[in-house]
Formats: C-alpha cells, structure tokens, sequence
C-alpha cells in the first residue's frame, strides 16, 4: 500500500473544463446493474452503438471483458467483487474527467459498491440503470449456460443462485427485459441522457 500522506496530486495543464469545452456532449457514467443474463451487455452494446453513430465519444466496460485483463486477479467473493468493482468505479471516473459517455456492464449486487461508484463522480454525471429480469427468465435465456452448472453446483457463490443481489432501491431508471423490448430499452437510456442534457441540448 502506497503511503499516501507523501502522494500529492498534481494538477494537469489540460483539464476537464477545457476538454468539455471542444465537445458537444458531457461526460457520464451510465451504470447498468442487473442478474447475470438480464441483458447488461445486449443493452450497454446497443446504447453504445446509438450513441457512437451520433458522433459521440464513448466508451464500454464489460464484466467478462475486465475479468480477463485489469481484474483477472479477482473472483467471486464478496471481498472481491466489492474491489472489482471499486476499480471500475475509478476507471469510470477517469473517463468522465476525459469527458467520454462510459457505459459499464458489471452484476455489481451490492448497493453500498454501487453508490461508492456514483459518489466517485459528480451528481449529475452518473446514471443507474436497473436491468430487471426475473431471475426464472435469466435462468431459462441462460445465454452462457452458467445457471444450468451454478444449479448443479459445479460454480460456487453465483449470484441468484447461492450469493445475493441487492436491488436498487432508486436507480434512475428501470428496464424490465422480460416485458420491455430491446428497442424500447434503448431509447429509454437515450431520453435519459438527452432529459438530463448529457447529450442533445448540451
Ligand atoms: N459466481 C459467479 N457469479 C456471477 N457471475 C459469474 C460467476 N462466475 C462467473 N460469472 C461470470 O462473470 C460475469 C459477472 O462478472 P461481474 O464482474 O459483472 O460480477 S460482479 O459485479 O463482480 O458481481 C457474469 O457475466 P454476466 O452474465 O454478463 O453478468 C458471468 O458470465
Ligand atoms: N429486451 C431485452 N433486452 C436485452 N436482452 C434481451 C432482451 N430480450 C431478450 N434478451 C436476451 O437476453 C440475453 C441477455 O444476455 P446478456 O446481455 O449477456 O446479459 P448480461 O450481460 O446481463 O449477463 C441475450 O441473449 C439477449 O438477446
């Protein structure tokens, strides 16, 4: 552990101000939280690729995919997820101060990392986007075939299964995959951040 009392932070000559000054957008965290299966990713990609096509500078952090690089030394602990996802909380702050509209795609089941997450940023630049889904649906979509191993015990402290998820007790907004289209998934985020002047009408 770096003894922090001797870091002092140094103060860039480029700073967010200025880089939100070139852009047309502002920067912002759009957290998607959500069973495993519940759509995260089909969600996170497509709000990316609406988002892309309008000219802006985004950026999509993806479980599996941070699991296999900067967090490949975690599991599924407790402890380790609460530090998977405390990283990608600073991760997503560093994109928001380069002004980038960052999505990320994690199961983040715990309320007390989730809110460390939105604390890392300013108020009006993080976005909580629940994924509802029955868990009997995700466990029938089962894209990856992770619930059918979980339920025969061949994976320990699954989320849903044998370790816990809290729901958001006010995220910013609620998809429900199993009654909602992906469509209309998608333009719900979209009004979001055009209702809350990140994009749009900056
Ligand atoms: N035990 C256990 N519990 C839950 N998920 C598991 C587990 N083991 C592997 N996987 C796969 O890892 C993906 C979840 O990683 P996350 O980083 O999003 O999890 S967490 O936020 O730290 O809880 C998750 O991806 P998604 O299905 O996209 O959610 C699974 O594919
Ligand atoms: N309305 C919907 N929104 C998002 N995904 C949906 C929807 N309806 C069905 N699906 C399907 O559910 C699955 C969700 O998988 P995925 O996006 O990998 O979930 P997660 O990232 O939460 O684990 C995909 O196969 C997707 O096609």
């Amino acid at each position: 552990m770096a003894d922090a009392e001797h870091i002092i932070w140094h103060q860039t000559t480029v700073t967010k101000t200025d880089r939100e000054r070139r852009s047309e957008h502002g920067g912002a965290v759009v957290w998607f939280t959500g069973l495993s299966g519940s759509g995260k990713s089909t969600l996170a990609n497509r709000v990316e690729h609406e988002l892309f096509k309008r000219g802006i500078h985004t950026y999509l952090l993806d479980g599996d995919n941070i699991r296999t690089g900067l967090n490949s030394d975690l599991g599924f602990s407790a402890a380790d997820r609460k530090e998977n996802i405390r990283r990608i909380s600073e991760v997503a702050g560093l994109f928001v101060d380069s002004n980038a509209i960052v999505l990320t795609a994690f199961i983040s089941p715990f309320q007390a990392d989730r809110e460390a997450a939105r604390q890392r940023v300013a108020d009006d630049e993080f976005f909580e986007i629940y994924v509802k889904c029955p868990l009997e649906v995700c466990e029938k979509r089962d894209p990856k075939g992770l619930y059918k191993k979980a339920l025969a015990g061949q994976i320990t402290a699954f989320t849903g299964i044998t370790s816990p998820y809290e729901e958001p007790p006010a995220p910013d907004l609620i998809i429900d995959t199993s009654e909602q289209s992906l469509e209309e998934g998608t333009q719900n985020v979209i009004d979001l951040l055009e209702k809350n002047r990140v994009i749009g009408n900056k």
